[in-house]
């Protein structure tokens, strides 16, 4: 198999959810059928590889990726001024044929653009939300500069979403979960 059958993209702010849910819809797929994409895979090793960071560090979910957040959205940036696909492309040239791709960190319209464009109709486009006080809850803590730029507010005004889920509860999940299983299977 040269490409996935279908390509599930992710979207939603931070800590809504987006890892937990993609990881979750791993488990109920399975590794043989599904693979998870991150477009800042790319992003973080070609960052550490530039600055001379260190790599795990800065993919695992701590204190250390916080603080380089800002300066790898900006440095980012300037790259996808020239190429606006650059990393998607990075991203899904490293990852395993399966059928079944969930990319789960989707930001800009550019990125959706760039999926479209190549995968035309295996695309499926999924909105998380979860309400801001349960973000909090999360780790949530609103930065200036990271929350209130492109990287999280660019597809606040889209609207082709195929699949719009909350994820405030449990209940919210299993549902969520749900119909994202229906989404691939249809
Ligand atoms: N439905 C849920 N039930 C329990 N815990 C959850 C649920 N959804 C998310 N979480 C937890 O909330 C935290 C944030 O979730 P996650 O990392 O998936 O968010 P994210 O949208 O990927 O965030 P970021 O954009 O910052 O990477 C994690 O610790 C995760 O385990």
């Amino acid at each position: 198999m040269d490409t996935p059958r279908i390509i599930i993209l992710i979207s939603g702010k931070r800590k809504s959810g987006k890892d937990f849910i993609s990881e979750t819809l791993l488990k109920i797929l399975g590794d043989d059928k599904c693979a998870i994409i991150r477009i800042s895979e790319p992003i973080k090793t070609f960052y550490a590889k530039e600055k001379n960071l260190n790599l795990v560090e800065l993919m695992s979910d701590n204190v250390y990726k916080e603080h380089y957040r800002l300066e790898m959205i900006n440095w980012s940036d300037e790259i996808r001024t020239q190429d606006p696909g650059y990393f998607c492309k990075a991203a899904c040239g490293k990852a395993p044929r399966k059928p079944v791709w969930i990319v789960s960190d989707i930001r800009r319209k550019t990125d959706i653009k760039w999926f479209r464009n190549t995968y035309q109709k295996k695309i499926r486009i999924v909105r998380i939300s979860a309400d801001t006080e349960v973000r909090q809850n999360r780790g949530f803590v609103f930065t200036k500069g990271v929350d209130d730029v492109a990287s999280e507010c660019d597809l606040d005004d889209f609207n082709e979403w195929d699949l719009n889920i909350k994820n405030n509860s449990n209940e919210d999940l299993d549902l969520a979960v749900k119909k994202l299983v229906e989404l691939i299977e249809n």
